[in-house]
Order: C-alpha cells, then structure tokens, then sequence
C-alpha cells in the first residue's frame, strides 16, 4: 500500500500555465518534475544549470523532498542531476529548483514543460548527537573503504 500526504504547493506566475507535477503510474515513488523555462535552454556537453520548477511547496515537518535524475534523460542523453539527491527542506518555501548537468557528448536542449527530474517524499529523522568519551567496539571496528575485500 503506497502512503499518501497531502503537500501545499503555489504555481509561481512564469508556471502558471504549467501542469502539476504527476505520478506516472499507480505506485511510481518520484513525480516528475517540469522545466518552467521561457525559452529553450541548451546545455552544452559537460555544462550546468539550475532549471526553474515554477513551484513552491510546503512539506509537512517530517518529510523532505528529493530530487532525483530520471534515467531516461540518463541513459538516452547523460544528463542527470548534479546534486543527486536534492534536498528540499520542510521549512523552505522558495522555487524547487533542479541542478541539471549534461555529461553528455551532444548538447541537450530543456524545453518548456518537459519533464527533467523527478521529487521523491521521504520521512525524516534527525539526529541528536550525543557526545561521549569512547565508542562501543565492533568486529568492524574502523575498517572501511573496501576493508571487507572486493
Ligand atoms: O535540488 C535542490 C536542492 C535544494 N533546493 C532548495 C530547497 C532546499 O531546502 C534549499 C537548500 O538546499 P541545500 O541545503 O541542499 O543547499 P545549501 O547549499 O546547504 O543551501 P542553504 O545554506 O540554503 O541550506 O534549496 C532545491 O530547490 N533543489
Ligand atoms: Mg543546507
């Protein structure tokens, strides 16, 4: 069973004209993201740019918002997210914006209203650190980093 919350959003005016954000199918776990840009934008090879969403959004204390790639544009163009996962905070009330990079060969074109990421709803907890003198100890102790082998 897929939960469900309900989460405010405001279409900025250069998104007005702009579908929601949907589910592309019954259990997808990220809605797709669209490009809110007034005119096409070209991201040449290996090149970046923050994409405007023309959204903002209030998400329930608890939750966070990730943006995500979608593998489509990954495999088919090599652009993805830059700073995969994003985060988007409960408190933030700005424009959701997506970082998109294109390590790719051709220059990638975003067009208005296409669907360039996708924003994940995930729990949150936080942590509170408790600082103490020493650290139980573990079979794994400080081994790390490939430790364990191939
Ligand atoms: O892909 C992203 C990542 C972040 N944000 C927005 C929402 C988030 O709440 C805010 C801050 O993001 P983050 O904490 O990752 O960036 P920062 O560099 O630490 O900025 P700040 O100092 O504002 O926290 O920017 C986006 O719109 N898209
Ligand atoms: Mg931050």
């Amino acid at each position: 069973m897929t939960a469900h919350v309900d989460i405010r959003v405001v279409r900025l005016p250069h998104g007005a004209d702009l579908a929601l954000p949907s589910y592309q199918s019954e259990h997808a776990a990220g809605m797709d993201l669209l490009a809110a840009v007034d005119v096409d934008l070209t991201l040449a090879p290996g090149k970046r740019a923050m994409v405007p969403t023309g959204l903002a959004i209030a998400l329930p204390a608890g939750y966070e918002a990730q943006v995500r790639p979608r593998s489509g544009l990954a495999a088919k163009n090599g652009v993805t997210v830059l700073n995969t996962p994003g985060t988007v905070d409960a408190d933030y009330r700005g424009e959701v914006k997506v970082i998109l990079i294109n390590l790719g060969d051709e220059p990638f074109v975003v067009t208005r209203g296409s669907r360039i990421a996708q924003m994940v709803i995930a729990p949150v907890t936080q942590g509170r650190l408790v600082e103490v003198e020493t650290l139980d100890e573990t079979a794994r102790g400080a081994g790390g980093f490939g430790s364990t082998g191939h």
